[in-house]
């Protein structure tokens, strides 16, 4: 049985939190979701989420902590939500994603996010407000 982690990024940037919409497989298209995907063996969970958000979107980011919680997808797939924030790049979605829409802190329920990142989003909300994070600094 397959035993793996799948890694989100609350991606953050001058204030704001980075959503994307997934195009694929059917049962979750259309949802938006915290970018990333699982982890390979022998990575951590950091290396995991650097690597799929440059895949997936084209930009350097940098994992900042672990936002609570742990939720499993399906049999021997767990989900973690990590916050980042973005060192380089502007964010496209060039594979799994048909768009993507920087939140503000206002705008953090617009979306219809997959239902475990619904979970997180007081968490990104506090990182929002935090001045240093809302300025884009480490
Ligand atoms: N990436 C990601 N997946 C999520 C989130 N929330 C959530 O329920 N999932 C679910 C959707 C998928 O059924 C499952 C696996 O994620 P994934 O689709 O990104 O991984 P993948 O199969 O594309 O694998 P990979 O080869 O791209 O690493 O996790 C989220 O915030 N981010």
């Amino acid at each position: 049985m397959e035993n793996r982690i799948v890694v989100g990024g609350a991606l953050i940037h001058c204030g704001r939190v980075l959503a994307a919409r997934r195009s694929a497989p059917p049962e979750v298209a259309g949802s938006w979701e915290f970018p990333g995907g699982k982890a390979e063996p022998g990575e951590t969970e950091e290396q995991a989420l650097e690597r799929e958000l440059y895949e997936e979107l084209g930009v350097h980011a940098r994992a900042l902590e672990p936002l609570p919680g742990r939720w499993t997808v399906r049999a021997g797939l767990e989900l973690r939500i990590w916050a980042a924030e973005l060192l380089s790049g502007d964010p496209r979605p060039l594979q799994d994603h048909s768009e993507v829409r920087w939140l503000g802190p206002a705008e953090l329920t617009d979306v219809d996010w997959l239902e475990h990142d619904r979970e997180v989003l007081p968490y990104v909300a506090r990182l929002l407000a935090a001045p240093e994070r809302a300025a884009g600094h480490a």
